[in-house]
């Protein structure tokens, strides 16, 4: 091992943060021909892990999961910090950039306590803090109950088991990521959207550090960041915050992107939906396509866009 790493890599300490601070560690290493010594990882508390007994939306937003791995990168305590890209503020300070993006996994959701969204039991309980999750359900089963649930993924399962809902998602990323592939049933993303960004592992770092940025980029998925940063430019378009239910699944074929995109207002009873394809790096296309979407969506679902976050 070297005395001193070769890269600090931060993450946030929850088990799936760590599985995915481990699986950057690993796709770096062997990149790289280091060996596990070259880089270091440093858990780092963020403030979304300190509260847990609140939706996101209303502590403050995705800026609970960046702002400490944030100031340690802007200090120079690491060099480089591992993010669930779904996570992450849809704008970035300057003096960030994203390194790399690694190979997507599956962007579908998972669904605990029940067969189908079909077969959840008339006026059930179903526990999630998404809005995204909430809105689509509502909208395919208004008779539902959504009730608040957080925490991470163990914590999660407990809930559903210690009876607080009948029902309730987690991504399949997340689940394969910490080993739990088999529970649940994986709803299909042309049936119910994903989140944007979802599945999507990123790795920042300083945008002047020109030493990390060679080191990441060696690890950059070009696919899964082309999909990344359309998903990305098309939540900006929106103008949506974590208070906005957006769903979007970005397919490819050669080298142009297909994108379905769906917005809801809070409670489900309003969704409009919109589809593009264009080139896969042109993310002007997918700004246009938020527009399109904002110049259909009634009040209900256009108070919760076109904010800044
Ligand atoms: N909202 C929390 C969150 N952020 C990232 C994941 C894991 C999936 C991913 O990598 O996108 C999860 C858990 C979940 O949604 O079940």
């Amino acid at each position: 091992m070297p005395d001193t790493p070769i890269l600090r890599l931060g993450t946030r300490r929850s088990p799936l943060a760590m599985a995915q601070a481990e699986e950057a560690r690993a796709r770096l290493c062997a990149a790289h021909g280091w060996d596990v010594g070259a880089v270091e990882l440093v858990p780092v508390i963020a403030s979304g892990d300190k509260i847990q007994d609140r939706p996101l939306a209303e502590i403050g937003g995705k800026a609970l999961w960046t702002r400490e791995l944030d100031l340690w990168l802007a200090e120079g305590r690491i060099d480089a910090a591992v993010h669930s890209m779904k996570d992450v503020e849809t704008i970035r300070p300057d003096i960030i950039a994203i390194g790399a993006i690694l190979p997507r996994a599956d962007k579908a959701d998972t669904l605990l306590g029940a067969a189908s969204i079909a077969a959840i039991p008339q006026g059930a309980k179903v526990g999630t803090s998404a809005p995204r999750r909430a809105a689509q359900l509502l909208h395919a089963r208004p008779d539902l109950e959504v009730v608040g649930i957080r925490g991470n993924v163990a914590t999660r399962m407990a809930k559903l088991e210690a009876g607080e809902a009948d029902a309730t998602f987690l991504a399949a990323a997340g689940l394969s990521r910490l080993g739990e592939d088999n529970v649940g049933v994986r709803l299909d993303p042309e049936d119910w959207l994903p989140a944007p960004a979802q599945a999507a592992i990123g790795i920042e770092c300083r945008a002047s550090d020109e030493r990390t940025r060679e080191a990441l980029v060696v690890v950059n998925h070009a696919e899964s960041r082309d999909e990344v940063l359309a998903e990305r430019a098309l939540l900006q378009g929106l103008g949506g915050t974590c208070h906005s239910p957006i769903a979007v699944l970005t397919t490819r074929t050669d080298d142009r992107l297909t994108m379905r995109a769906a917005i809801f207002s809070p409670d489900g009873s309003q969704r409009v939906e919109g589809t593009a394809s264009f080139a896969c790096d042109d993310l002007a296309a997918p700004g246009e396509l938020a527009r399109t979407l904002l110049d259909d969506a009634p009040p209900e679902i256009a108070v919760n866009f076109g904010q800044m976050e």
